[in-house]
């Protein structure tokens, strides 16, 4: 599903910030990726979303090259992924139907199917019945699941969160967690960075390392071994 090859990533300031990394994720995995503040989390993210190109080496999702798409592809390349920011992003003047809808509005849905798929969506999270409510009167919790409802209204093959539970106390860290299993468990493949090392230990799934920029762990970790 998944596959870089030999990726770096130098930015124009010279910073290098993912070196020689060689990945697979196969369809339906649940992989967390994981490092020190530097590592190259994000830019890997950045790279598999095309918000940022690869200086070398090849990205293929789903058979697609990331790295050559032209600027006017990658909008449609997008609709098959969703994506989870620390930060949610929500609009606060809008409802919470509203933000989860707006993925829909770009796809071109009908009202009826947007009230369906969003229903779908808050439903899974947890939440249908904070429909009417504005995000801002949520709690950090629920706003992150908001964020994820939006992620997944589209049912995208591929859910990519960045520190998802970043702002998250760990009771909420871990429901938030589990929501991403949940979405595993019916077949999306889900990729999440985080620096939550207890968290993902007990998640007992594959862990990638990041350590300045080089893939320095693949595996699922039995003790300690992924996190140096
Ligand atoms: N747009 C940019 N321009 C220049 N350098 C950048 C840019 N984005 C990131 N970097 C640098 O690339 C390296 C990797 O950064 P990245 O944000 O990918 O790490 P990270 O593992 O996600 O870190 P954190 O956990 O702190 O978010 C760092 O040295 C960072 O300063």
């Amino acid at each position: 599903m998944i596959t870089f090859d030999n990726v770096n990533k130098r930015y124009a300031s010279g910073q290098d910030a993912l070196v020689r990394v060689s990945l697979e994720i196969g369809r339906g995995e649940l992989v967390f990726l994981t490092g020190h503040s530097g590592a190259g989390k994000s830019t890997l993210l950045k790279l598999l979303t095309a918000i940022e190109r690869p200086t070398r080496g090849s990205i293929l999702v789903a058979g697609q090259n990331i790295g050559r798409l032209r600027n006017g592809q990658i909008p449609y390349y997008r609709r098959n992924l969703g994506i989870v920011f620390q930060n949610h992003q929500l609009l606060f003047d809008r409802s919470v139907f509203e933000n989860v809808a707006l993925p829909l509005a770009v796809a071109g849905c009908s009202r009826r199917e947007v009230g369906r798929r969003v229903r779908a969506a808050l439903d899974k999270v947890g939440l249908l019945h904070k429909e009417r409510h504005n995000p801002i009167v949520l709690s950090g919790g629920e706003q992150q699941r908001i964020g994820i409802a939006r992620a997944v209204v589209n049912k995208p093959a591929v859910l990519v969160a960045d520190e998802p539970t970043g702002n998250l106390d760990p009771q909420l860290s871990s429901e938030i967690m589990q929501l991403f299993a949940d979405f595993n468990a019916v077949g999306v493949t889900v990729l999440v960075a985080s620096h939550d090392l207890e968290l993902i230990a007990r998640m007992r799934e594959r862990v990638l390392t990041l350590q300045a920029g080089q893939l320095i762990y693949d595996g699922i970790p039995a003790r300690e071994a992924a996190y140096p």
